[in-house]
């Protein structure tokens, strides 16, 4: 554990002064180019009789500008993830955790809560899937985003004020002047999530963790608020982690992708190959089971046949094995390692992949 504090002048930022960008001043003692790096997390919740083994050997990094989809299907572990990687645990359910979390050159795994709180929505935020929940329905949007910002960033209110209204120009609101003194419930599910997105971006985060962010939206205005993160983290060099079931949408707008199975990463590596050929049996049949906007109609949609296996009677070997067609006894007996090592741009967990795909241009990659 490292006692660094978060990088000066993260949760300086004035009214009018634009925002000073964290994530171009690697901290001393990050590398420059892992902005957050995972190193076998494991992690076990308290839950009746025995400890749930929700976590098992995650490794992963994400680079400055850079965002990580995580997908797979309900139950797999994103949610899970997500709350460790913000210590949102509740007290004392946490039975053991075992790896490493460096955020900018800083171990997270031994935090305090006190240093966890001081953290959250100034290093890292989240947009969580139901704006609703996240706002606060008897107050008005500007008063929200006023207040996060004179406690994150100690902003005067004529500052906070100012700033408000940059923060909902930033993320596309319209009329944001007018929008200020709306209630969430004036507003569209959209403009709402775009508040959201507003809210969490007061801090000046360095990562956004965005889980599920466009759930409860229609497909269009899904897309809409999925471009403006892209944008975001591009204008503002913010890491940014995109949780979603759905591995098009993440291919669509994330460098690079994790499929998560029953607690473990399946498969990783750049959205263009994985989307163009996924390795991992499971990540393939993942795809198949999506609707793609040019299927000719003879196309059907598979499902995956049979459940992820319960956490009480997790498979001996490849946790995917007792659903997958390819599986043989080496697969029920012996887990597959992650292929090649951190430095492999794409890795997967089976004893029997897909093809590779046909080679991508380095801009693919
Ligand atoms: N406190 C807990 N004790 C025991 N099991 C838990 C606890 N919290 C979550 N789980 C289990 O952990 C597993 C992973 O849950 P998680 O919510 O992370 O899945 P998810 O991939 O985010 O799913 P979804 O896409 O539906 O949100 C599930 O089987 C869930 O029941």
């Amino acid at each position: 554990m490292s006692a660094a504090r978060p990088p000066e002048g993260a949760h300086t930022a004035a009214a009018g002064e634009g925002i000073p960008s964290n994530a171009a001043r690697p901290p001393e003692g990050a590398p420059a180019s892992a902005l957050l790096e995972v190193r076998d997390l494991a992690l076990w919740l308290r839950s009746g009789d025995m400890p749930a083994p929700l976590l098992d050997g995650i490794s992963f990094d994400i680079a400055a500008g850079q965002m990580l989809g995580l997908v797979g299907e309900s139950g797999c572990g994103k949610t899970v993830l997500s709350r460790t990687l913000l210590g949102l645990h509740r007290p004392g359910s946490v039975a053991r955790v075992a790896g490493s979390i460096r955020f900018a050159g800083r171990e997270l795994g031994t935090l305090a809560e006190r240093d966890w709180r001081a953290l959250r929505g100034v290093g890292i935020a989240m947009v969580f899937q139901d704006p609703m929940t996240a706002l606060n329905p008897v107050l008005t949007v500007g008063t929200q985003i006023g207040y996060a910002l004179t406690c994150r960033l100690g902003l005067s209110r004529a500052q906070a004020r100012r700033r408000t209204l940059e923060l909902l120009e930033q993320v596309g609101m319209p009329d944001p002047a007018r929008r200020a003194h709306q209630y969430p419930v004036q507003l569209s599910g959209g403009l709402r999530q775009r508040v959201v997105i507003a809210l969490a971006l007061s801090g000046n985060p360095q990562l956004l963790i965005a889980d599920e962010p466009t759930t409860a939206l229609d497909v269009t205005v899904q897309a809409q608020v999925l471009d403006l993160l892209d944008g975001l983290r591009r204008e503002r060099r913010m890491a940014v982690l995109l949780i979603s079931h759905n591995l098009a949408v993440v291919a669509a707008h994330a460098d690079r992708v994790a499929v998560m199975y029953a607690g473990r990463i399946a498969e990783i590596g750049p959205s263009a190959a994985l989307f163009a050929a996924p390795r991992m049996r499971y990540s393939a049949a993942l795809l198949r089971a999506l609707p793609r906007l040019h299927d000719d109609r003879q196309a059907r949609l598979q499902s995956i046949d049979g459940r992820p296996p319960d956490w009480r009677a997790l498979p001996a070997g490849c946790r995917f094995a007792p659903r997958c067609p390819q599986a043989d006894a080496r697969c029920a007996a012996e887990p597959p390692p992650l292929s090649g090592d951190l430095q492999t741009p794409h890795r997967f967990a089976c004893w029997h992949p897909a093809p590779a795909g046909p080679a991508l241009p380095q801009a693919a990659r």
